[in-house]
């Protein structure tokens, strides 16, 4: 969500942090920004003596970080983005500028310096504003500066070493980092913290309400001290009625102002209409707009799958529209539209030469890369899109939409759905194995098992779980029980390997068969698909294979964690509109394991919008 409205005036631009500080991406999209990363190749080695103050010196190392990455982008295949930002941290004691020390005795020296002394950690900002016009670049830059005080306790010979020694300041100004261990360092702090972690967000958010949002008449008559950023009803009317969108407006130019130039007689009429329209003009719905728009995207993402167009661009030079279009069958008028989109949500670069794939394109849509979601994406498209072409009745009826996609009664899920036919169970299946293998380490890392000889992955399908599980503990055998027709087919995707030894997969139907013995069960985004009936009569299944101290690690999205709220509450309509099942909260999960003798739930949050949960089988 984005708390600052200012911040998105943003969302539409293609903004570029010209910074490789891990601090400065976070902070940023932290305050929910959306923008790219491009580090600047500019060497901070500008005469400090030929600035009169400090921060002078910051703002300027600041705009030529900003604009080294702009012209560069726009010379290399003319990428013009609309807004780099720049930023350089520095440290100043005793008239002394610090900035990264260069080697453990260069941190020794900055930091004994700090000890017991109060220093000001300058950080300068510029925002360059780019376009292009006849090829050529255009910058406008505004820049400013934040300084914040911190005083640091007197350092021990021993601390500070143990300091240095644990790596932290080689890549911060002044030796230290005020955000981890360098924090017990510092007795006070005097000004914005996070101007000290390297970037100062709160004047930045106030620097771009100055630029987008100009004072209104009004507000230069009587000046008011803009102490905080202001909400966005104060605001957002005004710039999209007056600067026709969110460009910046330029205080000299914005367009009331342009109508005051008329004429003092001109002045009184211009300013009356400029508040009118403020007044009965609601604010324009660009995240409204922008959720309308989603599932075209989605749309557009899933066909380019389909068409296998990040297959064509993978490792190749790049190609034009016709090409790809010519290779996959399809019209090149179409293929560059939607290459185009494509290139809009990031997944392909454009450039004169052609289309390419992005590093995310090659990473996950590739259908042959090592973590491909090319499988899911067809999910997707193929079963899941019609499933939500539905949403509606299974709002209305309270139930998934199978029985309406294919025109028949659905009894077993699996059978009658999923695995309907080899051709939508192999594509379920890597659709599932693609899934797995990105959360799969996680999970296995998500607790310590080594207490564990023997494992049974319940449902585990293509064995990528018990793959990560058998990696992470070499001494432990995973069972991987799953369907006989999916058994059949798992093992193709099951590279050779070490862990292979550790890895068996036997057959059968866990809600009918009895389960493998195991020390650890385990269940992963299987009790989501399932009623509470099915899901007790499971547990209960699992509960009496199980012995005292026997381990149960379950894998779901957790309701209600006041995280990625959206993609866990999407996740839940989805279990609606696909299966028997629905996503549950802790609590719920709890009750359930408790109910059937697992106790000291433990549960950890892994990326996305998955949790795992481990508890332990209570003598009975
Ligand atoms: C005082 C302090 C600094 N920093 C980091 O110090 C670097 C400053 O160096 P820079 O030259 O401004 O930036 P950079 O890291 O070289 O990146 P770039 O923007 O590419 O020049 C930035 O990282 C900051 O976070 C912290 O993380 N914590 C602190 O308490």
């Amino acid at each position: 969500m984005v708390l600052c409205p200012v911040i998105g005036k943003l969302l539409h631009k293609r903004v570029v942090l010209a910074s490789a500080s891990p601090r400065r991406q976070e902070i940023l999209s932290n305050a929910g920004l959306r923008f790219e990363v491009v580090p600047s190749k500019f060497k901070e080695k500008l005469d400090k003596a030929s600035f009169a103050t400090p921060y002078g010196y910051a703002m300027e190392t600041a705009k030529q970080k900003a604009l080294e990455v702009a012209s560069r982008m726009h010379q290399k295949d003319l990428r013009t983005p609309d807004m780099v930002i720049g930023a350089d941290t520095i440290v100043t004691v005793g008239g002394l500028i610090l900035e990264k020390p260069v080697d453990k005795q260069d941190a020794y020296r900055m930091l004994s310096r700090l000890s017991g002394k109060e220093h000001s950690v300058f950080t300068g900002v510029a925002i360059v504003h780019c376009s292009s016009k006849d090829r050529q670049l255009h910058t406008r830059v505004s820049e400013f500066y934040e300084e914040t005080t911190v005083k640091f306790s007197e350092l021990s010979e021993e601390l500070l070493w143990e300091y240095i020694h644990s790596g932290e300041p080689m890549d911060k100004a002044g030796g230290y980092g005020i955000q981890a261990l360098g924090g017990m360092l510092v007795e006070s702090v005097h000004g914005d913290f996070l101007n000290v972690v390297g970037f100062p967000l709160n004047h930045f958010c106030k620097q771009l309400v100055e630029l987008y949002y100009p004072p209104r008449p009004e507000d230069l008559r009587q000046p008011v001290q803009h102490d905080s950023i202001p909400a966005v009803d104060t605001f957002e009317d005004l710039s999209d009625v007056d600067g026709g969108g969110s460009e910046p407006a330029q205080r000299e130019t914005g367009s009331c102002d342009e109508k005051a130039e008329a004429g003092a007689a001109g002045q009184a009429t211009a300013e009356a209409e400029c508040h009118r329209t403020r007044a009965t003009l609601p604010p324009f719905p660009t995240r409204l707009l922008e959720l309308l728009d989603g599932f075209k995207l989605s749309k557009a993402l899933l066909t380019a799958c389909k068409l296998k167009v990040f297959d064509w661009l993978k490792d190749e030079a790049p190609q034009k529209a016709a090409d790809i279009a010519s290779k996959v069958d399809a019209s090149a008028c179409g293929m560059e539209r939607l290459l185009d989109v494509c290139a809009a949500m990031g997944l392909l670069e454009k450039t004169e030469q052609g289309y390419s794939n992005t590093e995310t394109a090659n990473l996950y849509l590739a259908s042959d890369s090592e973590y491909s979601l090319h499988g899911f994406m067809l999910q997707n498209n193929d079963i899941i899109w019609n499933l939500f072409t539905h949403l509606e009745f299974a709002i209305r009826e309270g139930r998934n939409q199978h029985h309406r996609v294919l025109g028949k009664k659905v009894d077993d899920l699996f059978q009658d759905a999923y695995y309907r036919s080899p051709e939508t169970q192999l594509r379920f299946m890597q659709a599932m194995h693609g899934v797995a293998k990105l959360t799969a380490r996680q999970v296995a890392n998500a607790f310590d098992l080594s207490r564990f000889s023997s494992a049974c992955d319940v449902g585990g399908c293509t064995g990528a779980l018990a793959r990560e599980l058998a990696r992470e503990y070499p001494r432990l055998q995973v069972t991987v029980f799953d369907l006989p027709d999916v058994v059949e087919l798992a093992v193709h995707f099951q590279p050779a390997g070490p862990q292979a030894a550790q890895i068996h997969f036997a057959a059968g139907d866990f809600f009918r068969d009895p389960l493998p013995s195991a020390e650890l069960y385990v269940l992963c985004r299987i009790l989501h698909d399932w009623s509470d009936d099915k899901v007790h009569k499971l547990l209960s299944k699992v509960a009496e294979s199980c012995k005292p101290g026997a381990g149960l690690l379950l894998v779901e999205t957790l309701l209600d964690e006041k995280r990625e709220a959206q993609g866990s509450l999407i996740q839940s309509l989805n279990m609606l509109v696909q299966t028997e099942g629905r996503e549950r909260s802790r609590g719920e999960y709890q009750c359930l394991l408790e109910l059937h003798g697992f106790h000291q739930l433990q549960v950890v949050h892994l990326d996305g919008v998955l949790d795992a949960m481990l508890a332990t089988r209570a003598a009975p």
